[in-house]
């Protein structure tokens, strides 16, 4: 079935999607998300793909929820359909997922960034969570994430006066691992995404669930679910691989099982 609102293919075992409302700077209407949904699901489906890469274009990333299509709702609709329901989708995803920002990031697009796993921003990219100036707050996420990540402090300024923050400031600030030249960012993305997915999928797969694990538990519940999965890993072909083909000085073939 073909998409309106993305760009999807798979190139070798990476996934990818490029969000394509350029007129709106990606802002994201009910079909846009339904569609990244589909493909998603598409993507968490195929034993081919080892690791999803989400991108915008050089602009924006995603410029947050679509303010036309959101402004005349009311409050039993916003209740009763509960559209965030479907965005929240992506931060259940079992693959790894990157996102490569350049440009704005910002509301629903700051929040969709911080869904993913991984983010690395161009040098052009601007994060924030402006819904304030609309009267309204975050909605998707975005006081509970960007809050766990670059702490109280910042996300309270953030969140309360709209300000925008640059890509070295996100870096400093935690809430991105790497800034790139912008012209070099798809190329970087590409390599972080098939790094990723040319490791055993199981594993990539259960070292996502144990770092997401931090942030929904105490620390000493955390260190016991580590340790659990980690022995689990023992019981894998691509634990035997991985480390028999280190010893015999040799690249690990995994087989994903
Ligand atoms: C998910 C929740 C619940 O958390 C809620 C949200 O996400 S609320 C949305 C939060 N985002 C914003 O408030 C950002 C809104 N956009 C802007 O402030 C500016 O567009 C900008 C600073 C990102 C860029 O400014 P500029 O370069 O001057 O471009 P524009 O002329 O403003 O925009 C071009 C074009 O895109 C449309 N656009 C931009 N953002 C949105 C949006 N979020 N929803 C709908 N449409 C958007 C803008 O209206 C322009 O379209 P036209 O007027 O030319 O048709």
């Amino acid at each position: 079935m073909a998409y309106e609102t993305l760009l999807v293919e798979t190139r070798g075992r990476v996934g990818l999607v490029t969000l394509n409302r350029p007129q709106a700077l990606n802002a994201l209407n009910s079909t846009l998300v339904a569609e990244l949904n589909r493909a998603l699901d598409g993507f968490e489906a195929d034993p081919g793909v080892g690791c999803v890469l989400i991108t915008g274009s050089e602009k924006a990333f995603a410029a947050g929820a679509d303010i036309k299509e959101m402004s005349g709702l009311n409050f039993p609709q916003t209740y009763l359909d509960d559209f965030i329901t479907a965005w929240d989708r992506v931060s259940q995803r079992r693959k790894p997922i990157v996102a490569a920002v350049a440009g704005f990031a910002l509301g629903g697009g700051c929040e969709l960034a911080m869904m993913c796993d991984i983010i690395l921003a161009a040098d052009n990219a601007r994060f924030g969570q402006p819904e304030i100036k609309l009267g309204v707050m975050p909605g998707a996420g975005g006081t509970q994430r960007l809050t766990r990540i670059v702490g109280k402090a910042k996300a309270m300024e953030l969140c309360l006066t709209g300000r925008m923050m640059d890509a070295q400031e996100a870096e400093r600030s935690g809430l991105v691992s790497r800034v790139i030249p912008a012209a070099e960012l798809m190329a970087e993305a590409m390599k972080t995404a098939e790094t990723i997915a040319s490791m055993s999928l199981p594993i990539a797969m259960m070292t996502k669930e144990s770092v997401n694990r931090a942030y929904e538990t105490t620390l000493a519940e955390g260190i016991r679910f580590e340790r659990r999965v980690f022995h689990a890993m023992f019981a894998t072909a691509d634990q035997k691989e991985g480390m028999q083909a280190f010893v015999e000085k040799r690249p690990a073939g995994f087989q994903n099982r």
